[in-house]
């Protein structure tokens, strides 16, 4: 049986879940990529290429790389699992009682891998080219999204994180982002390769509304040791950090959390677009915003069952983080070049990398005054071109969800 686990950010990475850009970034246009949450259109055929290098990079390095659009497509070819999925995404409440039977039917009609194609890169109207007499189509134009797309399964990082022995499956914060829970939910319940493993799913897994308590991947460093490092920012709020230590804590997966404030911005809307871990004492950060004094606390299991104990940090998260990790102090590799420069090569992910092993890692190789700070730093940087892929504000980090990583 497989097995999933992930016990760091830097141990030897086994297993990945990427997604190759698609239909859905196609779809993408100067009028809705900024709902879409993109800031321009890409060229996909290239995003494509720049992609199956960064794919290619895993691999040599010992990384067994899963594909969303594979597995989703797998996943739905259990009826249970199709029907599953078509239940929550194509809901009455969406569409209107007419228009929800014809969507579905018109779904129905696909073979599994169109099926995932579509659920990804959304439906026209004029693809569903239908006579259904829904007051929802009547008003509708020939390209209007009947179902939309969801075009940042590209940041397979976010949607779902591994943790230690268990996975979350995470209520997002964006409304352009809720779908993508669903296929990750179905693909952790139905698709043979989860289905009979065994593994912990802390939070996320529900059919509900979760209001304030919503959670991304970016924000969630496993930086080892029964340690979790959480960023309180654009996308995750303290009650999903709440929900998300009580289990766990509960399942003893984990025995600390450390949450950090993060400022509520685009430029810096995860914790993994300021800073990452990539050697056993060494972090990229972005000094701007990672400053010393940012406010901290230490989560930790109290004596009653799902009591947490809050303790603010009275010196630094970065003292705290050095305790944690057993090393005298953590050496810091500040965001390259002057302060126009750093800026720069922050929004383009320079401190996004995805780590391999410890002190090697996967990152954007336009982000030149950066890699060179890191390699003089020690840390190999295995560089792959993102003058496309990087046009949805994420690296490598953002763009690998680690299903299997050793421990430190
Ligand atoms: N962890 C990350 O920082 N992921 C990048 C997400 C980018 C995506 N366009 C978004 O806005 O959600």
């Amino acid at each position: 049986m497989s097995r999933f686990y992930v016990g760091s950010e830097i141990g030897q990475l086994r297993k990945v879940l990427l997604h190759r850009p698609e239909l859905s970034l196609r779809r993408l246009t100067p009028s809705n990529c900024e709902d879409l949450l993109f800031d321009d259109v890409l060229r996909v055929e290239e995003a494509g290429k720049e992609h199956d290098i960064f794919a290619q990079t895993l691999r040599e390095n010992g990384v067994e790389v899963f594909l969303l659009h594979e597995v989703l497509a797998e996943t739905l070819s259990s009826p249970e699992a199709k029907n599953w999925v078509l239940d929550r995404q194509i809901s009455e409440y969406r569409f209107g009682p007419t228009l929800s039977v014809e969507v579905r039917s018109y779904l129905n009609g696909m073979n599994n891998v169109e099926l995932a194609s579509h659920l990804i890169g959304g439906i026209t109207v004029a693809e569903l080219n239908s006579e259904c007499p829904s007051p929802v189509l009547q008003v509708m134009r020939e390209t209007d999204f009947i179902v939309d797309p969801i075009p940042n399964h590209l940041f397979t990082r976010d949607t779902s994180c591994w943790i230690y022995g268990g996975v979350s499956v995470n209520p997002m914060a964006k409304p352009a982002r809720k779908r993508e829970t669903v296929h990750l939910r179905a693909i952790y319940k139905f698709h043979p390769l989860f289905k009979d493993a065994d593994f912990e799913v802390y939070f996320g897994d529900e059919d509900r509304n979760f209001e304030l308590s919503t959670l991304e991947g970016g924000d969630v460093l496993v930086i080892g040791k029964g340690a979790v490092l959480i960023g309180m920012s654009e996308r995750t709020t303290p009650q999903g950090v709440e929900l998300l230590a009580r289990n766990l804590f509960k399942t003893g997966q984990a025995n600390k959390v450390i949450a950090l404030q993060l400022p509520k911005a685009r430029s810096c809307m995860h914790l993994d677009t300021v800073m990452t871990h990539m050697d056993y004492d060494c972090f990229t950060v972005y000094p701007d915003i990672m400053r010393d004094d940012i406010p901290a606390w230490e989560l930790t299991p109290g004596k009653a069952a799902g009591e947490i104990c809050y303790t603010r940090i009275k010196d630094s998260f970065i003292k705290a983080i050095a305790r944690t990790l057993e090393v005298p102090e953590l050496r810091l590799i500040h965001t390259g070049g002057d302060a126009f420069e750093a800026e720069r090569e922050q929004w383009n992910d320079a401190n996004n990398v995805l780590t391999v092993r410890p002190g090697v890692v996967i990152g954007y190789e336009r982000n030149v005054y950066t890699i060179k700070k890191m390699e003089a730093a020690g840390i190999t940087v295995l560089p792959i071109p993102g003058e496309d892929l990087g046009r949805g504000r994420g690296g490598a980090r953002c763009m690998s969800c680690p299903l299997e990583r050793d421990d430190i």
